[in-house]
């Protein structure tokens, strides 16, 4: 996620790229990310910190604890942070800092990419506005921004930044039973992203409801209502809501 969210920066040319520094523990990760994008690496977390004014925090939650307590020795107020990880709230950010630093949580997806992301964000109190807009502006150079309240952001990586996944397997399903029914693997695939990209222009229209679609396809006696039973009859709905609410409790277990 650090190698789309650079390449949104760079991007953007906000920063010149001797400005953009990044630290990865892993000493090939860090190179490949300085080579790919033209910028600096730095040599640790505290330089990192000592020469930027504004950190992404890109690591795992699991990494937080230890990435948290490199940081802490050399933060100031003045830094603002910018966490792109699950389940770890601004609250715990600013504690472990034990600093009253102004932090952005977001919860981007891997469309980024490709510039078609889907990035949701929330900050604290204490982020001035034009902060907030120059992020903003960051994350639209690679996809959709949408502002919510923190008490969202574990509910909504069910809904646009763990969903990829969840997409993929419904057309992985999709393409393994076309090709069962004597279809080419690649001619399946082409309709079937076509089919979701036209599908999802269409649930964008704001007068017709995922039911009226659903309605539109399905005539009356025919094939569509016949695949519709099988779904109905194995309770996809639930399927799905219980799959989504796993996710969010998996999100509020990372942040403990
Ligand atoms: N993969 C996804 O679709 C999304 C991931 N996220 C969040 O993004 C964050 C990163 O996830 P990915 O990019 O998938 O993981 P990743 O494993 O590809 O990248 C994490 C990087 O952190 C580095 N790292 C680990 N410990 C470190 C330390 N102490 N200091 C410096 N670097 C360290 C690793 O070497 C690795 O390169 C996570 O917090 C995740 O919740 C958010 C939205 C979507
Ligand atoms: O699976 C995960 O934990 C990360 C966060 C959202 C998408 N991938």
């Amino acid at each position: 996620m650090a190698g789309a969210i650079i390449n949104g920066i760079v991007a953007t040319g906000t920063f010149p790229a001797q400005q953009i520094y990044v630290f990865d523990i892993n000493p090939e990760k860090c190179e490949a990310l300085k080579q790919k994008a033209g910028i600096q690496a730095a040599d640790s977390i505290r330089q990192l910190i000592e020469k930027c004014n504004i950190v992404f925090l890109a690591v795992k939650p699991q990494n937080f604890a230890e990435v948290l307590t490199a940081v802490k020795p050399a933060v100031n107020e003045k830094i603002l942070f910018v966490s792109i990880a699950a389940g770890i709230s601004t609250q715990y950010i600013v504690r472990s800092l034990d600093c009253g630093c102004p932090v952005i949580r977001t919860m981007p997806n891997t469309p980024l990419l490709i510039g078609k992301g889907a990035t949701a964000l929330s900050r604290t109190a204490n982020v001035a506005d034009e902060d907030f807009q120059l992020v903003l502006s960051l994350f639209s150079a690679c996809g959709t921004v949408t502002v919510l309240d923190e008490s969202q952001m574990n509910a909504v990586i069910s809904v646009n930044s763990s969903s990829p996944a969840y997409i993929y397997l419904f057309a992985k399903a999709m393409l393994d039973s076309a090709v069962k029914q004597g279809i080419a693997a690649d001619t399946a695939l082409q309709l079937i992203c076509q089919t979701l990209e036209g599908s999802a222009e269409m649930l964008r229209q704001p007068e017709l409801t995922p039911d009226d679609l659903i309605k539109m396809v399905s005539s009356p006696g025919g094939t569509t209502l016949k695949a519709l039973d099988v779904f109905y009859e194995h309770h996809f709905e639930q399927t799905v809501d219980e799959a989504m609410r796993a996710c969010t409790k998996r999100a509020e277990e990372l942040g403990k």
